[in-house]
């Protein structure tokens, strides 16, 4: 567990592993995961006012607006203040990351540069559980029994946007609407991007980092090279 207050940031294409590497940050530093995805899930579930107008854009494959997720998101975190946490999913967009900024200060953002063709192929084996929002691989996590969530047993899905015509075209979304928050956080000094195809190589690097950022952490073991660019 962090001896103080850290806050961390990941940011990535769709399929480029910000849940498999927030997962891997929150167990080895003791940190909160907070996914993005998961709050409008729950929300959704809850049939909050803002869970029942995200579900109108979600149905639609479309982004949830900015004033409706930090409507959901911000005084999540503002009830946060004594806790450390690592953010997945959020922020997407400059407005995001703008309303973000006005909120907390963060120690660190990544940035996960991964290759077209390795996303595709990720996703093209991504299976998820919908309720939950958990996510298998059937090559690189797969579940304990074939087509069924490990916890509860129901059956996972795969979804439609992860099917490869449309993953270009989120790609393409993707890119045009990340760069802006890139900038900004290049600008601020904290922006650390990792490039690779294998999560399970880049994870070094980045329990490094942390670890760094971090050295009162209890069990980070990694004594690896720096190995990622402050841009
Ligand atoms: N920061 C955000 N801004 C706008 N919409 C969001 C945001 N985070 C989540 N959403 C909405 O919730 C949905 C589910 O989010 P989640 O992060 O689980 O999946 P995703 O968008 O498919 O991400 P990825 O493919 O990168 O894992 C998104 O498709 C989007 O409609
Ligand atoms: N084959 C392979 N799959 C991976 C690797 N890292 C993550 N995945 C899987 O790729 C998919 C996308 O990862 P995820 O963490 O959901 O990415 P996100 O969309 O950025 O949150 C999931 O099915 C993961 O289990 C990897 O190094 N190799």
């Amino acid at each position: 567990m962090a001896n103080r207050i850290f806050r961390a940031v990941v940011l990535g294409p769709p399929g480029s592993g910000k849940g498999t590497i927030s997962a891997r940050i929150a167990q080895s530093f003791g940190l909160q995961h907070l996914s993005s995805g998961d709050f409008v899930r729950e929300n959704i579930s809850a049939s909050t006012e803002a869970g029942i107008l995200a579900k109108t854009y979600i149905d639609k494959d479309l982004l949830v607006p900015d004033c409706v997720m930090t409507c959901l998101l911000l005084p999540r975190l503002e009830q946060m203040t004594r806790h450390s946490w690592v953010l997945d999913g959020f922020p997407r967009t400059l407005a995001q990351a703008t309303a973000l900024n006005d909120t907390c200060s963060l120690d660190v953002v990544i940035s996960l540069n991964i290759p077209l063709e390795t996303l595709k192929e990720r996703l093209r084996h991504r299976w998820i559980h919908p309720a939950s929002g958990r996510v298998y691989n059937m090559e690189f996590n797969p579940p304990q029994v074939h087509g069924m969530d490990d916890i509860s047993r129901e059956p996972l899905v795969q979804r439609d946007e992860d099917k490869p015509e449309a993953l270009v075209a989120r790609l393409r979304h993707y890119k045009d609407i990340a760069k802006p928050v890139i900038d900004l956080y290049r600008s601020k000094g904290i922006l650390h991007s990792f490039s690779g195809t294998e999560t399970n190589k880049i994870w070094p690097y980045i329990n490094s980092l942390i670890t760094g950022k971090i050295p009162e952490v209890q069990g980070a073991s990694q004594t690896l090279p720096l190995h990622s660019q402050e841009q």
